[in-house]
């Protein structure tokens, strides 16, 4: 190999070379984009001092301000893409491709050698030196063995041979690694991915995508994926991966602003968030569901899944799935909608200060005028453009009122300027149009708001209805809710049915331009609430994927199940499950750890890089802040971040109370959103979807984990360690580890005991 070494060598340096010309070409119009953006600025500050109160003046610099603006406004555009470039082609340079293939192509005459990379790259007289991991050809990379090969065009099936597929590893323009291989991706550069410290930043796997990864990635086909992986096995990896190839594959029609993604917390969001600028791509839109709950709940504290598992761990609260968790609550409350009496909807009165502009009673009447036959969605439209009407006549009703021409005779100069807006002085006819043309903004400003609660239907008395439709169908939990709601607090449960019911009464709430809706962690979804979000995203396309074995909140679902239920809650023309077995985060040691928590383990399949085993301490209370410092000193020797992971943060905060301030590990709330280094601490459900280096789990005691409820808590708690886990102990086992076959961890008897 080592002429071939030399030779591919030899092609890295070449290829290098042009990339480090056309990162200095970039670098450069970057640069005359800078010069150019900051002296439109420049003039752009001049132009806006100007006087501005000479009507000519006026005329002339707004115009001009406008085009000024217009061109910062490109410019900086121009900026954005030069800087992608910038990053791409800079890591272009450091290790320009991955993969290579020889193929034989049907109907042509010679063979022909491609190389792989993040991105392509070009040689001036447009040769491609790399193709893009995403283009169609690449697929041969990562889903065939030698032979024959087919793969997907835009204009259909194309078949091949595929002669040699070779990876490398390169790293700062030289080949550190570099095989041969018949396999998928071989297993010997996913061992030296795998075996790296954990970042910051989860990274992109572009390299070593694994076949049954890549089927994920480039499905087109189904408007309702599912993927059910087990810890560890890439399904983050997956959906980042596939949507900067969907992002590729439909570059003029899709946008990374149509693409939503649930994500657990806001730790995970700062996780992920450099995968896809590493790939070229923009970040999509990502959200966790309490922040989209409490935009959409303004004034009320919305119960979190967090306060809500708080609640469950701290008491024995049941986890079973209560009934408004249930998709088929949201097909009653369609129906309740459907056959619901206009006499039966409720209505607030609009207030302004203290004045009532339109009284409920008003509004119902202007309501039940409306021609029954039709939906409520279609009658609520037609209220509201009454209501608009409506309240048009009052604003001019009002234009001559005594106390707007007073306001008009007192207002400063500024004021007059503020209100004219872009309107010039000089264009109207005479006074009496420029006083209408004021008292017409005075006014209107002084409604503004109840335009505002007219246009955002806070005429509806949504929480009065959603009483009166528990009344009907959940009697008793109406004081329940009530009752929350006098506190101003909603719990989660009710959150999605209250939004599809005002969205069932309004046909309003929905995003229609959403093209693709991503949910990681979908276990911890309700079937109410991924109805209601397909309904919210009507055009969106569902990747949903998750854990069962991971099930914090609820009891777990077999995932067949889930699918049948999912089947049902979403109805979809083409629905895939793909099941992900194989768990590639954690050494093979952690992962038989695992698997043997499980009753159905067998099925994890544990990646083949070898470690040492997990290590369970039983310490007892007077020694437990020593030896938890003495084995988080022992891992922090060879990792760079260790985190000690509790079942909740009740036990957080008396453990942290524990430690002398100069030990204390770093305390991880729900409000941060990114990790330190070093030694952290944290509730299980802020670290969902993250790994460590090393974990400490604390305190795996029968009192912690006793039952079937906390398996999934405990399993999510292990599998979150990449290279080292030890659990600690303090006041007994739980038997879900002491059921755990011996020889798959040590233990250390750290106990002391008081003399007599
Ligand atoms: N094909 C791959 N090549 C390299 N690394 C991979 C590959 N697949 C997964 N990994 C790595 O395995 C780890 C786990 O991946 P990821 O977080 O995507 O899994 P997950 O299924 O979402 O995990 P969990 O459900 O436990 O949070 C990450 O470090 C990821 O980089």
């Amino acid at each position: 190999m080592g002429k071939e070494r030399n030779f591919e060598q030899k092609r890295v340096d070449t290829v290098v070379g042009k990339i480090e010309k056309s990162l200095l070409k970039t670098q450069h119009e970057y640069d005359k984009a800078r010069t150019e953006r900051s002296s439109v600025e420049k003039n752009y500050v001049q132009n806006a001092k100007i006087n501005t109160f000479e009507v000519d003046d006026q005329m002339e610099t707004n115009a001009e301000v406008q085009q000024q603006k217009q061109l910062i406004a490109k410019n900086v555009e121009t900026e954005k893409i030069l800087s992608r470039q910038i990053h791409l082609l800079s890591d272009l340079e450091d290790s320009p491709y991955f993969g290579r293939i020889d193929i034989h192509e049907k109907g042509e005459t010679s063979p022909e050698t491609l190389y792989i990379g993040t991105s392509s790259f070009n040689d001036d007289m447009g040769n491609f030196l790399i193709y893009d991991w995403r283009a169609p050809i690449s697929s041969i990379y990562y889903n065939g063995t030698l032979g024959t090969v087919s793969y997907t065009t835009p204009i259909g099936e194309q078949e091949a041979q595929l002669l040699k597929k070779r990876q490398f590893r390169i790293q700062a323009g030289k080949i550190t690694n570099m095989f041969d291989t018949n396999e998928t991706v071989g297993d010997e550069l996913l061992q030296e991915m795998l075996g790296e410290q954990s970042d910051e930043y989860m990274k992109n796997i572009v390299a070593t995508i694994q076949k049954e990864q890549n089927d994920i990635i480039r499905d087109t086909t189904h408007d309702l994926l599912i993927v059910q992986g087990v810890a560890g096995s890439g399904k983050t990896s997956a959906i980042l991966q596939r949507i900067a190839f969907l992002l590729y594959h439909s570059r003029s029609e899709l946008s990374a602003e149509q693409i939503v993604l649930f994500s657990p917390n806001l730790l995970f969001s700062h996780y992920i968030s450099e995968v896809l600028p590493s790939l070229g791509e923009r970040n999509m839109r990502q959200v966790t569901l309490a922040e989209f709950f409490a935009q959409r709940f303004e004034g009320l504290k919305v119960e979190t899944l967090f306060d809500n598992f708080e609640k469950k761990s701290s008491s024995s609260v049941n986890t079973e799935i209560t009934v408004k968790e249930d998709a088929d609550f949201m097909r009653t409350i369609k129906e309740y909608v459907t056959n619901l009496d206009s006499s039966h909807i409720f209505f607030n009165d609009l207030i302004l200060v203290d004045q009532v502009i339109f009284s409920s009673s008003e509004i119902r009447s202007l309501y039940s005028k409306l021609p029954v036959a039709q939906p409520h969605h279609i009658r609520h439209f037609e209220l509201k453009n009454i209501l608009i009407k409506e309240l048009k006549k009052k604003i001019k009703k009002e234009l001559n009122a005594q106390w707007v021409l007073k306001k008009i005779d007192s207002l400063t100069e500024e004021e007059y300027y503020s209100l004219l807006g872009n309107y010039q002085r000089g264009r109207f006819e005479d006074i009496e149009a420029e006083i209408n043309y004021l008292s017409n903004k005075i006014v209107s400003a002084k409604f503004e708001p109840i335009y505002e609660a007219i246009y955002n239907n806070y005429f509806i008395d949504v929480y009065h209805q959603y009483s009166e439709f528990l009344k009907e169908v959940l009697s008793d939990d109406v004081v329940r809710f009530n009752n929350e709601l006098e506190y101003h607090r909603i719990r989660l449960e009710d959150c999605a049915p209250i939004l599809y019911l005002r969205d069932q009464i309004t046909g309003e709430g929905q995003n229609h331009s959403i093209q693709h809706l991503f949910i990681d962690e979908m276990q911890d979804y309700s079937l109410a609430q991924i109805y209601y979000l397909h309904a919210a995203f009507p055009n969106a396309h569902l990747t949903l994927l998750g854990d069962s074995e991971q099930a914090l909140y609820h009891e777990i679902q077999a995932p067949q199940e889930l699918m049948k239920d999912l089947k049902q809650t979403i109805n979809p023309k083409r629905a895939r499950m793909i099941e992900l077995n194989k768990s590639y985060r954690s050494t093979f040691e952690i992962t038989s750890f695992m698997k043997a928590l499980l009753p159905d383990g067998d099925k994890i399949q544990a990646f083949t890089r070898s470690g040492s085993l997990p290590k369970l301490v039983l310490t007892d209370e007077s020694n437990t802040i020593s030896k938890l410092l003495t084995e988080a000193r022992l891992l922090l020797k060879k990792n760079e971040t260790v985190a000690i992971i509790t079942k909740d943060v009740a036990t957080c905060q008396v453990l942290l109370k524990s430690f002398k301030t100069k030990d204390a590990p770093t305390l991880i709330t729900n409000n941060d959103r990114s990790l330190p280094k070093g030694l952290v601490l944290l509730p299980i459900y802020l670290a969902k979807g993250l790994e460590f280096d090393a974990v400490i789990a604390f305190e795996v005691s029968q009192n912690n984990f006793a039952d079937d409820s906390s398996r999934g808590v405990l399993y999510t708690i292990c599998s979150r360690a990449m290279h080292d886990l030890v659990l600690i102990s303090v006041k007994g086992i739980s038997n879900l580890i002491t059921a755990i076959p011996s020889g798959l961890f040590t233990i250390e008897q750290d106990i002391t005991f008081k003399q007599k």
